[in-house]
């Protein structure tokens, strides 16, 4: 090792001092270098953790940050995804088993499918007001305005009941909502509805009325105990039949749309079911339901809509220039049957899968025996609105529609007391009213229709 003295003439060049001074400068990169490191790796551990919460907090709320347009392939995707997710969460657990606890005597606790659709919600608000302990499933598919289905799931959360979002074809999730809950009934409204849009997507009415409800049915023979079930079937089962009023035993073999085939495999389907399994079933063929809270996609409905923006709407006449007409059945009506068959099914006898002894299978008109044409609808809603609606009547396109509908409800009465009791005029002013509060109304109709509804006293 050479020394070189600091004082002297022409002495070399001292290099100690900078060769000391490169060792501490890399010394410091190093110590500095480190210290990024590890304030680095400190970041990204913060970062992941804040991350992982949000998706736990997000997942175990059942809340999964999707937008209200989301279509339904991207749902389909992700309610498998959360599905999973929701499956875990205890927080999510005690939801379900919350929602579904009686808080009467005998309640019953019930999983209603479809609730956070029209029939569904309502339902699901009737039987929790009783005491009964009510565990929503339901999509949120986009058939019709997803938000009207989470404004209803919203109303349903107010009176503590949970809304699984999930599809009827998820067999895991209804594993698991079983395993979680010891139902003793099954509400089952989930379905692909509306007559003509099964031209458009006839795969979505197998997939949710044909494939959904044996997924369901397969999930229900197993369960210990088996649930009784009660589900909607449809007025269109009657299809071409003549015979009026319809009544449950006349011919159902005709179905005048892939809608109304769907119900009608559904009612052999229940009897496979009822015959192999011992499963309790109750179809109930609804008469074109309307009220509030409805169906964007019906009639009665879209006909408000487009009267109230000065839109023309169809008026469809037969092919023989007949007026057409419906059975139009108020929605409390219908609670009133749904609650009442509930009532009335007796428990499925089958266990692990295996019948034990025969079971209930039942099928009843829910109607409102009285048939109202289409006209006079529109008559009902132009008074009711003060608006004259631009009408165009036009033949009935060959899409599936039947000309006419008529129950005979004396089964149901029969057997739960059954007994319609809103006419049209009064049950649309009750959706009407409905319609205004909830979607406001246009500015051009609005003084006209409050000087006209000031004049009926309110319900
Ligand atoms: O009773 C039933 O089983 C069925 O009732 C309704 O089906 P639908 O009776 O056809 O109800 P809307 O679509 O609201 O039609 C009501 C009436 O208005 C008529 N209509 C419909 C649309 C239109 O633009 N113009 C028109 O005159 C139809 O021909 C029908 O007579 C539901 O949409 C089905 O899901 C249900 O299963």
């Amino acid at each position: 090792m050479q020394y070189y003295t600091v004082m002297g003439g022409a002495s070399p060049p001292d290099t100690s001092k900078t060769t000391k001074l490169e060792r501490y400068n890399s010394y410091i990169r190093r110590v500095n270098s480190t210290k990024l490191l590890q304030a680095s790796s400190k970041l990204l551990f913060r970062v992941t953790l804040l991350v992982a919460l949000i998706l736990i907090f997000f997942f175990t709320l059942n809340y999964p940050p999707l937008s209200s347009a989301d279509n339904h392939h991207i749902h389909s995707t992700n309610h498998f995804l959360a599905s999973a997710f929701y499956g875990s969460g205890a927080a999510w657990e005690k939801q379900v088993r919350h929602s579904a606890t009686p808080r009467r005597p005998n309640g019953f606790s019930v999983l209603v499918t479809g609730a956070a659709g029209f029939v569904g919600s309502h339902c699901s608000l009737a039987l929790k007001k009783r005491g009964d302990g009510v565990l929503g499933l339901d999509n949120f598919n986009s058939y019709y305005d997803p938000s009207l289905k989470r404004a209803r799931q919203n109303l349903l959360s107010k009176h503590q009941i949970f809304v699984v979002e999930g599809d009827i074809n998820d067999a895991e999730l209804l594993n698991k909502l079983f395993d979680i809950v010891p139902f003793s009934h099954i509400l089952h409204l989930a379905a692909q509805a509306g007559v003509r849009y099964a031209m458009q997507n006839p795969l979505s009415y197998v997939s949710s009325n044909v494939a959904g409800f044996v997924n369901l049915l397969e999930v229900a023979k197993s369960a210990d105990p088996q649930p009784a079930i009660v589900w909607a079937s449809s007025s269109s089962v009657y299809g071409l039949n003549t015979q009026v009023p319809f009544s449950e035993i006349d011919r159902t073999d005709q179905p005048a749309s892939l809608y109304a085939a769907t119900k009608k495999a559904g009612e052999e389907i229940a009897h496979t079911y009822n015959h192999i399994y011992g499963l309790s079933l109750t179809g109930l063929r609804f008469f074109t339901v309307y009220g509030p809270w409805g169906r964007p996609d019906m009639a009665y409905f879209f006909f408000t809509k487009d009267i109230l923006q000065g839109k023309g709407i169809n008026v469809y006449v037969t092919q023989e220039d007949k007026e057409v007409a419906r059975d139009f059945t108020y929605i409390d009506d219908i609670v009133k049957g749904c609650v009442g068959a509930l009532d009335t099914a007796e428990k499925s006898t089958g266990s692990g899968g295996k019948k034990r002894a025969p079971a209930q299978l039942r099928v009843y008109n829910l109607g409102n025996t009285a048939p109202v044409t289409v006209g006079k609808l529109v008559g009902i809603l132009e008074s009711l609105l003060s608006v004259k609606a631009k009408k165009h009547v036009i033949k009935m396109p060959r899409n599936g529609d039947v000309p006419f509908t008529h129950a005979n409800v004396s089964l149901a009465y029969r057997d739960f007391g059954y007994k319609p009791t809103t006419d049209l005029a009064a049950g649309l002013r009750k959706f009407v009213k409905w319609y205004v509060s909830y979607y406001g109304i246009e500015s051009r109709a609005k003084k006209e229709f409050h000087s006209s509804t000031n004049e009926h006293t309110d319900d």
